[in-house]
């Protein structure tokens, strides 16, 4: 049996709670075990973009990104939030390193092709570089990932941080047994928006489907969850959301939304 490694995935609404972060940052340093983190942060690029009068808009989850808004995303992902990330992480003897997808050409992507919506640059993921990442961990250093990729062309490109988590915890899951958790401001999937305590345990294709087309599931949820379904029918072994205070109880499978293929589609 291969080894265990958890690729963790934080969203932007903890990252832009200092004491949230700094407390999910103590907890992930503690983790012992192999581990990867990859972050988002777009709550802050929103915020940074509109200080420089850049107007943000998204689509299905996904930001529209002109040229304007990619060097906003480049100067935030890139540098103010995985810096500060792995500034912390070494606080807490974690000896991360910061990465986008272009740093040793781990994550390569292609620009979106335009069809009804032009995406501008943001990017779809061709190829991890697998071994690479494993390089790293085998030196005993902790790959934090920003939500950039590059394309063949040389292009830096946008990419939604959950697609970038599940990609890279498909793409390890050749040599380790991969644990993906999503960590974000809810308890877990609720099975109702206005009550944090509906956390739902296990969430299988047949249960989600339902709740989608009810209503209850929407939003940043749906495509969080399309890509947890998308990484356990590619070999990884364990997606669990939860709770950025839960990391350590969620890696023992103690706590959030389990989820599982374990019904017929
Ligand atoms: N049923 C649900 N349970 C929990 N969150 C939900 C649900 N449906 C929609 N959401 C929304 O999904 C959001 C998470 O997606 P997103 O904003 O993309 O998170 P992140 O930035 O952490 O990746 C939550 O903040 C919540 O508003
Ligand atoms: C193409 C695209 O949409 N990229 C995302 C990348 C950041 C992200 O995913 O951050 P959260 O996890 O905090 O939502 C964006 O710019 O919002």
């Amino acid at each position: 049996m291969s080894q265990a490694l958890y690729v963790i995935k934080i969203g932007g609404n903890v990252i832009d709670n200092l004491e949230a972060c700094t407390r999910f940052l103590n907890d992930f340093a503690k983790l012992d075990a192999p581990k990867i983190l990859v972050h988002g942060g777009g709550k802050v690029a929103t915020q940074i973009a509109a200080k420089l009068q850049i107007e943000t808009q998204m689509v299905e989850g996904r930001r529209i990104t002109d040229k304007a808004m990619l060097d906003v995303v480049t100067m935030v992902y890139g540098g103010l939030v995985n810096k500060n990330l792995v500034a912390q992480l070494q606080s807490f003897n974690c000896n991360a390193i910061g990465l986008t997808g272009a740093d040793g050409g781990i994550i390569r992507s292609v620009k979106r092709p335009v069809k009804t919506v032009d995406y501008g640059f943001v990017g779809d993921i061709e190829a991890v570089n697998a071994k690479q990442i494993n390089a790293l961990l085998s030196s005993d250093l902790i790959p934090v990932i920003a939500p950039l990729t590059y394309s063949s062309e040389g292009l830096l490109l946008n990419t939604n941080a959950d697609t970038m988590a599940s990609a890279t915890a498909v793409a390890m899951a050749e040599l380790y047994e991969v644990n993906l958790i999503y960590c974000f401001e809810k308890k877990g999937v609720l099975s109702d928006p206005d009550d944090d305590n509906a956390v739902i345990s296990s969430l299988d294709p047949v249960s989600y489907a339902e709740y989608k087309s009810s209503g209850v599931i929407n939003k940043g949820m749906i495509p969080k969850l399309d890509s947890a379904f998308e990484a356990l029918n590619d070999g990884v072994l364990q997606v669990t959301i939860c709770h950025a205070d839960d990391l350590l109880e969620a890696a023992k499978s103690a706590a959030g939304t389990v989820i599982a293929l374990n019904t017929t589609y």
